[in-house]
């Protein structure tokens, strides 16, 4: 486009794509229609009406935001027509750990699908099968946080978290592999989760001299019970799909057709009624968002010895020596 900027370029082609996210491509018009058994067993009126939804998997196009900045550790995509958001950690090599730049990417993704309106409902995943996330990345931990390109240590997952809880459009974790210390956390603040049948679930962090007193302990507890809860924290072990209980599980090469079909039959209803309830839902607990103390304790935290110790065992392969530490009364 001759004689306008870049960054002018990309907002133009921003605009236009969600102008024509509200257009429902033909072929999805005689797909749908096609689809009037109703083969939930139901043989009533409510099921007549309401039919089935589709559950193929649909084509995803690359999203932009209004930064006009590229994604490098995330995918943004978004289905034309259907009012699907699919935002994807992508870095697998690392089973999807996070470092601050891949929070601020999520950020900037679940902001530009929580201001488009033809987007009623978001996915966010891991890159492969083998994790959802396996938290921050550790090799990237200081004293002061995680730290990347501008040498500032950050602990900004807490602020996703807090953006996910807020967002007024569900948000459907879709699990494959290792959900496990951040995303395990990052699961439990999603609305929903689909899980396949190879997910794994757990919390490391005081296997690695880390915790999360916020949401990761205030939610899950609400999930899974509080013994539960401090089963997961004080022993640190791994569950499977099977074991984490509340959780639909379907055969991994079924994941994103059965996510999908979650969303497409949230997306059939109303969109006011949906917000209301999330936010109904999260009311009781929204004081936990103001548990910033948690985050700072963290903080605190890796600056000591005692948390250093987790760190340097994961790194080094051996097993943490926490011995030394005084159990205070
Ligand atoms: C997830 C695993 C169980 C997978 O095991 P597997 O055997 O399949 O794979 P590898 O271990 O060989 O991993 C492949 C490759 O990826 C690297 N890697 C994996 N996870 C991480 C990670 N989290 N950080 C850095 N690197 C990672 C691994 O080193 C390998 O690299 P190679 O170069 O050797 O190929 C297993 O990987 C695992 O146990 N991972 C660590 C899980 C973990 O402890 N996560 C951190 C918990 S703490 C946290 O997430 C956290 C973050 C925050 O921002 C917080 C903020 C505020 C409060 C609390 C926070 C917090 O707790």
């Amino acid at each position: 486009m001759a004689g306008i900027t870049a960054e002018a370029a990309k907002a133009i082609q921003r605009r236009m794509f969600a102008v024509s996210s509200h257009l429902i491509p033909e072929s999805h018009h005689t797909h749908c229609l096609g689809m009037s058994i109703c083969t939930s067993g139901f043989e009533d009126t409510y099921h007549r009406v309401h039919d089935t939804v589709p559950t193929h998997i649909p084509p995803w196009k690359a999203a932009i935001d209004d930064s006009g900045k590229d994604f490098v550790d995330t995918i943004y995509e978004k289905t034309i027509g259907e009012g699907i958001a699919k935002i994807t950690i992508n870095r697998p090599e690392r089973r999807n750990a996070f470092r601050p730049e891949t929070m601020k990417e999520l950020m900037r993704a679940f902001n530009d699908a929580r201001d488009d309106n033809s987007i009623g409902v978001i996915i966010l995943t891991g890159k492969g099968t083998k994790a959802f996330c396996s938290g921050g990345d550790q090799a990237l931990r200081s004293k002061d946080g995680y730290v990347d390109y501008d040498n500032f240590g950050r602990l900004n997952v807490l602020d996703l978290q807090v953006q996910i809880r807020r967002l007024p459009k569900p948000v459907i974790a879709m699990v494959a592999g290792y959900a496990v210390g951040g995303g395990h956390v990052l699961h439990m603040v999603c609305d929903l989760t689909v899980a396949a049948d190879n997910a794994v679930f757990g919390q490391t962090g005081p296997k690695v001299g880390s915790f999360d007193a916020g949401y990761g302990a205030s939610i899950m507890s609400r999930l899974v019970g509080p013994k539960r809860s401090r089963e997961m924290w004080y022993m640190t072990r791994f569950y499977n799909a099977k074991e984490a209980k509340k959780m639909g599980l379907v055969p991994l090469e079924k994941l994103e057709e059965e996510t999908v079909k979650w969303c497409r039959e949230i997306m059939r209803n109303s969109p006011m009624a949906i917000r209301l309830c999330k936010a109904a839902i999260n009311a009781a607990d929204d004081g936990h968002a103001g548990q910033q103390i948690g985050g700072d304790a963290t903080l605190l935290f890796y600056g000591t010895e005692e948390g250093n110790e987790g760190k340097d065992a994961y790194l080094k392969r051996r097993k943490p020596d926490f011995s030394r530490f005084p159990r205070l009364p």
